[in-house]
């Protein structure tokens, strides 16, 4: 008897404990959810005509699309080997048929989604574009006044920026 409880004592209990302290490691390391890559994005705030009259255009991603119908800025992911500018310039033949020359870099935005995808928005100006701008990918795009865009339903990510935009804030007068 005694030599048994000098072995669960002295011997065995520490081990035990050990082994056990490893499998609530474990699980709790199962329910983690494995790390995601950032998603680096770039999208575009093409803006015409002066002061009141100032008018941006937007874009609606098509009912079948994750985050179906919501509103967004044209643009899409960063591919590897591309600077932001080069992917803006592809995005915008794909999305819209324009040749585009990029302007300022406004603001950066870093939005967790729910689903736990982690993406960084890089939203430039363009200087200029050349060619008629065509409806390639969208479910439905269009010009409106700055002021309006809180009236749109836009992606989370853009709810801040679009916000500033409508006070008049980030471009330049
Ligand atoms: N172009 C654009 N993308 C935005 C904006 N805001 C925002 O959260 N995003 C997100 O940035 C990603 C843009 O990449 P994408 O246009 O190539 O992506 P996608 O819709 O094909 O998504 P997917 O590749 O997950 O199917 C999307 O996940 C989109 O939801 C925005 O204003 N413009």
């Amino acid at each position: 008897m005694r030599r048994i409880c000098r072995v669960a004592t002295g011997g065995s209990l520490p081990l035990i404990r050990g082994a056990l302290k490893e499998s609530i490691r474990k699980l709790q390391g199962n329910r983690r959810p494995p790390p995601k890559t950032l998603r680096r994005v770039v999208a575009a705030i093409i803006v015409r005509g002066q002061a009141a009259e100032r008018e941006v255009f937007i874009c609606q991603r098509k009912a079948e699309q994750p985050m179906g119908l919501k509103w967004e800025f044209p643009g899409g992911k960063i591919e590897p080997g591309e600077t932001p500018e080069e992917a803006l310039v592809r995005e915008l033949t794909e999305e819209l048929g324009i040749t585009a020359t990029i302007g300022e870099l406004v603001t950066t935005v870093r939005h967790a989604y729910r689903n736990g995808r982690e993406i960084e928005i890089q939203f430039f100006t363009l200087s200029r574009w050349d060619g008629e701008m065509e409806n390639r990918i969208f479910e439905a795009m269009q010009w409106t006044p700055l002021t309006s865009l809180p009236g749109f339903d836009f992606l989370a990510a853009d709810l801040t920026l679009i916000q500033e935009l409508a006070e008049g804030k980030l471009l330049p007068q």
